[in-house]
């Protein structure tokens, strides 16, 4: 199956896939959806709530669900931003690039800390030390980012229209 042209922003808890994402459709005339809130609003439950009485593996079912839905409902156009851990699993990845160009949006682990601090919504962040997490979790996850990925993007300390003339550039070069 080719490519569709969509945007889809992946990268770890914080790296702003949301924020970022419903900025664009908010500036840029472009469709938006998220992965974790159609996820919330279809089950009518909070993420925290699922991985509480499902577990993780429950979770990560539901997201292949929603990638093929969104294939499924030929989804163009777009912004989607997608749950940090998605493509953790191989058959998302797959679904991943079907959906369209991936965009990895990136920031280091001192950056994530001071934009997820007092954050209770990210289960697989509760308890412990906050950083810590994020390297264990970073480390075991960054190859993959990097590999699924056909642009990088750092978030620290640029403006969102920046990084958004990044991706245009890199769009129109390899589109
Ligand atoms: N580029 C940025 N610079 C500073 N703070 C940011 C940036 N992007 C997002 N944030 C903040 O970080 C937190 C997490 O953002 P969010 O969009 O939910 O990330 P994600 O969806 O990747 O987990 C929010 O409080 C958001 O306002
Ligand atoms: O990285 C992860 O495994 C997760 C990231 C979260 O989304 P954000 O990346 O938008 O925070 C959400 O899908 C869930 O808590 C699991
Ligand atoms: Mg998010």
């Amino acid at each position: 199956m080719s490519k569709r042209n969509n945007i889809i922003l992946i990268g770890f808890m914080g790296s702003g896939k949301t924020t970022f994402g419903k900025w664009i459709a908010a500036n840029k005339k472009m469709e938006f959806v998220d992965t974790d809130e159609l996820i919330e609003k279809e089950n009518g439950i909070t993420i925290s709530d699922i991985f509480a009485s499902k577990g993780e593996v429950y979770f990560r079912n539901l997201e292949t669900d929603m990638l093929n839905k969104l294939l499924e409902r030929d989804t163009q156009n777009c912004v989607i931003s997608v749950g940090g851990g998605l493509p953790v699993k191989e058959e998302n990845r797959e679904l991943l690039s079907q959906l369209g160009t991936v965009v990895y949006l990136w920031a280091d682990a001192d950056e994530l800390v001071k934009r997820l601090s007092g954050d209770n919504t990210r289960p697989l962040l509760a308890g412990g030390n906050l950083k810590e997490k994020i390297n264990t979790l970073m480390d075991a996850r960054k190859e993959i980012y990097d590999s699924v990925s056909d642009i990088k993007i750092d978030t620290k300390d640029i403006a969102f229209n920046d990084m958004f003339s990044q991706m245009e550039e890199f769009l129109q070069k390899n589109m």
